[in-house]
């Protein structure tokens, strides 16, 4: 097998594989571990044994380093867990953990390929090793999916893996749950074959109270404790039994009955205190009396600055690893992917149909007495936008119970003389106020809704100007307003709401969807025990991250790459700037996505709490970064919070780009740049401290 650097710095085993003294951990207020002592001696089985919640899973993960505890100390193969330059968590330790923990839409072949890569096999050692696990543990064909195998067949998956690297300490979470007793007694006997050697050592939970007859040692634990440790002959003897699960049953009673000395903190040779069946060990040595002491043990073992700065620094090959593997998962889910590559562009396009165009169709109802032979009524309301506003001739009664039943959105009327009179108070210098009014359109809107009120006054100003122009000639200019717009310095006077929404919506969409996806993801994976499998085999947390980066940002690609070709080339929204900042902007907001949900996932451990939590920033974020209403109509001091958020000067940074065409030489684009950047690296850093110190 090839030299890993870890494996190197195995220890010079003198002591024994595992040592545990005075351990305790609490999970809130239940304290599961509680001034635990074990010991597994170096080449041999230790089964630890008890009723189920008595914390044998917690001692594992406390061994394995993936949970921490709150006092004592553990030494795995002569320094503590996870400690630098340690193969603890690494190449040294193989762990089947209680859970599955296995990828379901892997193939058995691609779940071992995966840890051989992690632990540094060759492709032709990790094959020969598949080979024999998969003869010796009787599992199917290598290239059946996980998903599709029975439970038992599952468990074995998981058994193979633990066992895949020739670990120099195996630790089995119950490992022959779900298998059959021709298997289980094969699975001993492999375990009682590899400790021969004397280099490996096991610990294994299980049930089967019988079969831990197996084990050169075993510790009965209960409530936290561990009641007795010893061979199991000894166990037996001392409690005149002649099965474990006996010994075990009295042990128990004898417990309960000296419970109460034991709370009192007794250090008589009751069973207050784990009792040793084992020669010459010292189980009756003082309590280490705080944690002082355990560090103690630590600090003797000096790191080399090199190894520590191994142990921070990723390993490429990890994430190698990682990435192989979340590209292999995202391609064996080819309906999610497609989900993944199609959403964005569904959304992108909806946005650019739906939001900011002129509504259509709207009914209003005319109520035109104008019985001049000039016909100006009529004439002006020709030169209304008839894709926009459908007009419906009424009389006077019936156009305004329409418009009070909601069937029309307003009401034009023009009165009997509206021609002659506008005819008067466009040629006579003095008009009184009647001749004004009744040379006036009157209109009545039902205003409940904005933006069709909005069209309805801005269409029948385009037609009067129309009109003036049609009956005026070169005369028109001196009925208009006496402002003019002038050509527009940047953008056009067309420039409608969607061009306004597009750009901060392309940057929502791809922050949305990278975030929802990377912690929902997580979330799964570390729920399922998959990350705390990774993370013994030696992965760091920064590596996983980095890998899923990696992965999702090659999704993101695809995404932004489908939506700029839509909303350039269907949608033919303007484009002024650069095509290179444009997608690195909007690359960069992915990560931002990506980073803030492994910030959500490393802090929730629940997948709904964990949608919940995207959901609930949703809204908030669309409204108050400036997505669908300009952040200029947000009060103070509201409006700073919006500016400190990932998205607003990033979608401001993205309109000046594509309709200015402005570059970085411009503070309103580097800003988005640089805020964006600043967000990135808060969010990965908060997510990697939050995974360090939450055990
Ligand atoms: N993440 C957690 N949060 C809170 N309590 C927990 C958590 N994990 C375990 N516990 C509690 O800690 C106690 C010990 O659990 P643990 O899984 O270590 O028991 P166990 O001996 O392995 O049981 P089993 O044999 O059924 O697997 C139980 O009461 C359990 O409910």
């Amino acid at each position: 097998m090839t030299d890993d650097p870890q494996a190197s710095l195995s220890p010079t085993l003198v002591g024994p594989a595992i040592q545990c003294r005075d351990v305790c951990r609490s999970y809130g207020k239940l304290q599961v571990l509680n001034n635990l002592n074990l010991t597994v001696p170096q080449g041999q089985i230790y089964g630890l044994l008890g009723p189920s919640g008595c914390g044998k899973t917690t001692m594992l993960k406390c061994i394995v380093g993936t949970l921490s505890i709150s006092r004592g100390y553990i030494g795995v193969l002569g320094k503590p867990p996870a400690f630098p330059g340690h193969g603890v968590p690494g190449r040294m330790v193989g762990y089947m953990p209680q859970e599955l923990a296995l990828y379901n839409e892997f193939t058995i072949g691609n779940t071992l390929t995966f840890y051989g890569r992690i632990h540094g096999l060759t492709l032709r050692e990790t094959q020969a090793r598949i080979n024999f696990l998969i003869e010796f543990l009787d599992l199917p064909q290598k290239d059946r999916v996980v998903r599709n195998l029975s439970g038992g067949q599952k468990r074995r998956v998981s058994l193979a893996a633990a066992l895949l690297q020739n670990p120099e300490l195996l630790i089995l979470d119950e490992p022959t749950v779900g298998v059959d007793p021709v298997l289980r007694a094969k699975i001993w006997q492999h375990l009682v074959d590899i400790v021969k050697t004397g280099k490996v050592s096991v610990i294994i939970t299980t049930h089967y109270i019988e079969e831990a007859r197996q084990a050169n040692v075993v510790g009965l634990m209960r409530n936290g404790c561990l009641l007795a440790e010893g061979t199991p002959e000894a166990v037996m003897k001392l409690q005149t039994s002649t099965t474990l699960e006996h010994a075990f049953l009295q042990l128990c009673e004898t417990s309960d009955q000296t419970c109460v000395k034991q709370s009192s903190g007794s250090q008589d040779d009751g069973l207050g205190k784990s009792q040793s069946f084992e020669s010459g060990r010292d189980e009756s040595r003082p309590i280490l009396a705080n944690v002082a002491k355990a560090t103690e043990e630590v600090v003797c073992h000096t790191v080399d600055w090199k190894v520590r700065l191994r142990h921070v620094f990723p390993k490429l090959r990890n994430i190698a690893a990682l990435t192989i593997k979340n590209l292999l998962r995202m391609r064996r889910m080819p309906g999610s992917l497609c989900f993944q590559f199609l959403l964005p562009v569904i959304q992108m396009s909806l946005i650019c149909l739906c939001v900011g165009g002129d509504p259509k169709g709207i009914q209003v109802a005319v109520v035109n007495n104008d019985t001049s032979p000039l016909a100006f009524g009529h004439s002006l309301l020709s030169f209304l936008d008839n894709s926009s506003v459908e007009r419906v001739s009424l009389s006077h009664a019936e156009a305004f119970e329409g418009v009070y039943d909601g069937k029309y959105w307003g009401v034009i009327g023009f009165r009997k003389d509206f021609s002659s009179s506008l005819m008067n108070r466009m040629l006579l210098k003095n008009v009184s106020k009647e001749v004004i009014d009744r040379g006036s359109v009157h209109v009545w809107l039902d205003q409940t809704n904005h933006q069709i009120a909005l069209m309805l006054q801005r269409k029948l100003y385009e037609a009067f100007q129309a009109f003036v122009e049609s009956k005026m000639g070169s005369m028109a200019d001196t009925y208009a307003l006496p402002i003019k717009f002038e050509e527009a310095i940047y953008g056009s006077h067309n420039t409608d709401f969607t061009t306004f929404v597009m750009p901060a919506a392309v940057l929502s969409i791809t922050f949305y969807l990278a975030l929802g996806l990377t912690a929902l993801s997580f979330v799964l994976e570390k729920k399922e025990g998959l990350l705390d499998r990774c993370w013994v085999a030696g992965v760091s947390s920064l590596e996983t991250m980095l890998a899923h980066l990696f992965s999702q940002l090659l999704i993101i690609s695809v995404q932004i790459i489908l939506m700029l070709l839509f909303v350039l080339l269907v949608f033919k929204m303007p484009n002024e700037g650069s095509l290179v900042l444009i997608v690195l902007l909007i690359v960069l907001q992915g990560i931002t996505g990506i980073s803030f949900g492994l910030v959500i996932s490393a802090a929730i451990d629940d997948e709904q709490n964990a949608n919940q939590a995207a959901l609930g920033l949703f809204y908030p974020n669309l409204i108050l970064s400036g997505i669908i209403w300009p952040v200029e109509c947000i009060p103070y001091p509201l409006r700073y919070l919006s500016l400190a958020l990932p998205q607003t000067y990033a979608s401001e940074a993205l309109r000046c780009i594509m309709y200015r065409g402005w570059d970085l030489t411009h503070m309103m684009v580097w800003r988005g740049f640089v805020v964006t950047l600043g967000w990135n690296s808060f969010f990965i850093i908060v997510a990697t401290l939050i995974l360090k110190f939450r055990k």
